[in-house]
């Protein structure tokens, strides 16, 4: 099996046939709505909050919220639509969350979007979970994860999953290779294609970008969404604390299995760290956007459908790998 990540990919151009970056479209049809970007934050506390969401929401981006607020969940699908704004909530799996299904469906609250969000995705009972939604509100659209392998991606779709989310520990604030020797940490491109060429819905790429051009790469290889973690987590706008050490600036960030977020050292495999703080969020998606508009550029289209044709060379460590 042919293992790459990231830093080891370059796309090659082909001939440009735009005048301006500017012609280049990044819109992206995911389930029932069409948004500005491929790119999601991470369904993390330390990245979103029902702030964040309302603005992603009245923006166009897509967004997922969280799921570590469990009893605010029902009331914030109804104030997202009573702002007439989409909902999008994330679930677990245990018997407390089908409860939550029940008396969403009871009151006809149906979330645009539900994303099932556990550690280790390929599991019946997320397939029990994907089948309980399907059938109790048909019309949310549902993504299930995460996981590394075809064969789990073809098992949640045969489920009735509508995208499957791809990542098992490349994520920055992850341990779980550390703790567990099990992942895509180090070849989550490569495990992506692989998963690419099983899926037959849409897949999200999730963890390990670490550069706008990942995004890039990640599209190429099969992901019609990307979520992102760290990129995101040092905004003004970011659920975690501002903090100035020697005078430069950082923004809290901690994994969903770290002991921060559980309040208790059970199954960590996550952990908290600083990221650089980079000011406003939508700033970043801008440059997100026109970098984007650029790789469309060298890709020789016109939208994003372009950087899923384009030649690559694998080049080891043409930059340094891993966190630097
Ligand atoms: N993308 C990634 O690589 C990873 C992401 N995370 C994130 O951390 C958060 C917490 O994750 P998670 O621990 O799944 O959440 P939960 O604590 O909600 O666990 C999910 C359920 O699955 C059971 N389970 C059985 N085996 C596993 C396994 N190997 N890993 C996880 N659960 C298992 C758990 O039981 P029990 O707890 O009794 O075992 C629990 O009932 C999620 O938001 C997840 O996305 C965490 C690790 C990796
Ligand atoms: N192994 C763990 N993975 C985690 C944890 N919390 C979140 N995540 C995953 O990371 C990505 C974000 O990755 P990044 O590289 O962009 O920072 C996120 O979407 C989850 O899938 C955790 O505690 N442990």
């Amino acid at each position: 099996m042919e293992t790459f990540d990231y830093d080891d990919i370059q796309l090659i151009p082909n001939k440009c046939v735009i005048k301006s970056r500017s012609e280049a479209g990044t819109t992206v049809k995911f389930g029932p709505r069409t948004f500005k970007l491929p790119v999601v934050p991470a369904n993390m506390a330390s990245v979103i909050d029902e702030t964040v969401a309302i603005w992603l929401a009245e923006n166009d981006y897509y967004y997922v919220m969280h799921r570590f607020e469990p009893a605010d969940r029902l009331a914030f699908v109804q104030r997202m639509h009573d702002r007439g704004l989409y909902a999008s909530i994330s679930v677990g799996i245990k018997a407390s969350e089908y409860q939550l299904i029940d008396e969403l469906a009871a009151q006809n609250l149906v979330p645009e979007y539900i994303t099932i969000d556990v550690a280790h995705g390929h599991s019946e009972y997320v397939i029990q979970m994907i089948k309980y939604i399907k059938e109790s509100l048909p019309d949310s659209f549902v993504t299930a994860g995460n996981v590394a392998t075809p064969e789990a991606v073809r098992d949640l779709e045969n489920a009735g999953a509508d995208a499957t989310k791809v990542g098992v520990g490349p994520g920055k604030a992850c341990i779980t290779k550390l703790k567990t020797g099990f992942g895509t940490g180090g070849w989550q491109l490569a495990a992506l294609r692989l998963c690419s060429k099983a899926a037959r819905k849409p897949l999200i790429a999730d963890g390990g970008i670490r550069h706008h051009g990942d995004i890039a790469k990640s599209v190429r290889f099969g992901a019609s969404m990307v979520m992102i973690g760290s990129l995101l987590a040092g905004h003004l706008e970011s659920p975690g604390q501002l903090i100035t050490i020697d005078g430069k600036q950082y923004k809290q960030y901690w994994g969903s299995a770290s002991e921060t977020q559980k309040g208790a050292y059970r199954n960590v495999e996550g952990k908290q760290m600083l990221v650089p703080f980079k000011g406003s969020l939508a700033d970043t998606l801008v440059e997100m956007q026109e970098d984007l508009q650029s790789s469309i550029s060298y890709a020789g289209g016109r939208d994003l459908a372009a950087i899923t044709k384009v030649d690559y060379v694998v080049v080891k460590n043409s930059i340094l790998n891993g966190d630097y």
